[in-house]
């Protein structure tokens, strides 16, 4: 994970009841690996160790054949990032979640699951995926959003094993807790408190009554 937004991501991993570990440390990364359900490899301060750390990790994952995602943050700055985020898709991530601009330059994922969020997130690629067109424009003003989604992508991961559903439920959820916070909110400070409440207050009948998803085939 970054160091720009540890917290806000780790407060979204548990509000929905997961156990986030924001573990960066060479001693440490293969035994929490080891224990972790599934891995999230946000790539937004990469460094020459946390490079190390995260081939460590993705080997103990792959290994043990647990699910991880791939958050490409900023490759579309750095030729060197974009140059890593293509080594760590060819090692099977088992979803790639990046904004349009970082998709763009990414390209294909193999076999991961794409998915390129915004005002209508888009999973899967091609001509048969899932849309999901729940959210709010004050998500794109609260840094840490998109880190936070793939978080809670991850979440749903570890206790569904199909990716496709895990990942479109986790955008439902995100959207709607976005939506039912954003009238309760005075600008974007406020509605990134009152996003965090709301995603740990929603339930069946929010989600039944405001979730957007789209099933599109060819
Ligand atoms: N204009 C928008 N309207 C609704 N939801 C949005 C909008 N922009 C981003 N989101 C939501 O914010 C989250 C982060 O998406 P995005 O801004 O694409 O990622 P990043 O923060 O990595 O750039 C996603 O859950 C997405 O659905
Ligand atoms: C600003 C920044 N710089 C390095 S990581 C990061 C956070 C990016 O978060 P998000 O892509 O979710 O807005
Ligand atoms: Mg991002």
């Amino acid at each position: 994970m970054n160091t720009v937004v540890q917290k806000f991501t780790a407060d979204g991993i548990t509000v929905v009841g997961g156990i986030p570990s924001m573990t960066s440390s060479p001693e440490e990364i293969a035994d929490f690996a080891a224990r972790a359900d599934v891995l999230t490899v946000n790539l937004g301060t990469l460094d020459a160790e946390r490079r190390r750390v995260i081939l460590r990790a993705v080997e103990v994952v792959n290994a043990a054949g647990k699910p991880w995602i791939l958050d490409p943050v900023h490759c579309d700055y750095s030729p060197s990032r974009l140059a890593f985020a293509q080594e760590l898709i060819a090692l099977g991530p088992t979803i790639v979640r990046g904004n349009a601009a970082e998709m763009a330059l990414i390209g294909s994922t193999g076999p991961g699951l794409r998915i390129q969020t915004g005002e209508v997130d888009r999973i899967g690629s091609g001509g048969e995926g899932v849309r999901v067109a729940n959210g709010h424009r004050w998500m794109a003003e609260v840094t840490g959003t998109g880190c936070l989604t793939g978080g809670v992508i991850a979440a749903f991961m570890a206790v569904e094993p199909d990716a496709l559903v895990a990942a479109a439920s986790a955008l439902a959820v995100t959207g709607v807790a976005a939506e039912l916070a954003a009238p309760l909110s005075r600008g974007p400070g406020s509605f990134g408190v009152a996003f965090l409440d709301a995603l740990s207050a929603i339930g069946e009948r929010e989600l039944l009554t405001h979730a957007r998803i789209h099933y599109d085939q060819d």
